[in-house]
C-alpha cells in the first residue's frame, strides 16, 4: 500500500493578486490634440503613451498579414476590428513594464469599448475627453504633415462622420458613468495642457500648493 502524502494547495497561492493595470482612455475628434497632450502628461505623470492609431500604422509597416486590411480600413477612415486592436494594446502593455497607460484613441466604438472590458477586465480610472470644434479640428489636421494617408479632406469628412456617430456614443457612455474629464481643446497647447493637468493632479496635492 502506497503512502497518501498530502500536499497542502494554498488557496491564497493559487488565486495571485495580480494588480490591474491603471488605465486612462484619451478620446477626441481626429486632429483634437490627443497625441500631442499624451506626450505632454508622459513627460509629468509617468504613464506611458499609446495611441491605437500608431500601433496600428505600425502593424502596416511589419508587413504583418493583417497590414493591407488596416491600410484600406484607415484609409477609409473605418474603425478595425477590436480583436487586432487590443491585441496590438495588451501586447505594448506588456512590453511596457509600466503600469499605467494612456490608451489614446481607442475605445472609438462600442464594439472596441465592450471587447476591451471582455478581454482585459480592465475599467478605466476615467477618460480624458478632448472637446475641440470640427472647423479647429480640420485645420490641424491639414497642418500635421505626417504623411498620413487619412490626413486628406475626403478621408476626414468620414472620420468626422464616424467620430460623431460612433466614438461620441462611447463618450456618453462613461459620461453617465460618471467618468469622463472634459477639456477645452480649442485652446493653445499650453492652455489645454493647464487644464489636462489639473485633472491629474491628486486633491489632496493641489489642497497644498
Ligand atoms: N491646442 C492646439 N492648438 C493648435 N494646434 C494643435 C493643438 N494641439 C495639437 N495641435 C496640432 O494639431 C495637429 C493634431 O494634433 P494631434 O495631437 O496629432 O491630434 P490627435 O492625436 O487628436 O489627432 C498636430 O499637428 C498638432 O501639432
Ligand atoms: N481604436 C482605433 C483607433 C484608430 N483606428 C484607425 O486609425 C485611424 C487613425 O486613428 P488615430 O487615432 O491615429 O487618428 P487621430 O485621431 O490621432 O487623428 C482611425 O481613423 C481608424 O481608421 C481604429 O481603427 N481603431
Ligand atoms: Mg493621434
Amino acid at each position: 500500500m502506497g503512502t497518501v502524502v498530502e500536499t497542502p494547495v494554498k488557496e491564497a497561492d493559487a488565486t495571485v493578486t495580480v494588480k490591474k493595470p491603471t488605465v486612462v482612455f484619451v478620446l477626441g475628434g481626429p486632429g483634437s490634440g490627443k497625441g500631442t497632450q499624451c506626450a505632454n502628461i508622459v513627460e509629468h505623470f509617468g504613464y506611458t503613451h499609446l495611441s491605437a492609431g500608431d500601433l496600428l500604422r505600425a502593424e502596416i509597416k511589419s508587413g504583418s498579414e493583417n497590414g493591407t486590411m488596416i491600410q484600406n480600413m484607415i484609409k477609409e477612415g473605418k474603425i478595425v476590428p477590436s480583436e487586432v486592436t487590443i491585441k496590438l494594446l495588451q501586447k505594448a502593455m506588456e512590453e511596457s513594464g509600466n503600469d499605467k497607460f494612456l490608451i489614446d484613441g481607442f475605445p472609438r466604438n462600442e464594439e472596441n469599448r465592450a471587447a476591451f472590458e471582455a478581454v482585459t477586465k480592465i475599467e478605466p480610472e476615467f477618460v480624458l475627453f478632448f472637446d475641440c470644434s470640427e472647423e479647429e479640428m480640420e485645420r490641424r489636421i491639414l497642418n500635421r504633415n505626417q504623411g498620413r494617408e487619412d490626413d486628406n479632406v475626403e478621408t476626414i469628412r468620414k472620420r468626422f462622420k464616424v467620430f460623431l456617430e460612433s466614438s461620441l456614443p462611447v463618450v456618453q457612455y462613461y459620461e453617465a458613468k460618471g467618468k469622463v474629464r472634459k477639456i477645452d481643446a480649442a485652446k493653445p497647447v499650453a492652455e489645454v495642457f493647464d487644464a489636462v493637468k489639473a485633472v491629474f493632479t491628486p486633491k489632496d496635492e493641489k489642497a497644498a500648493a
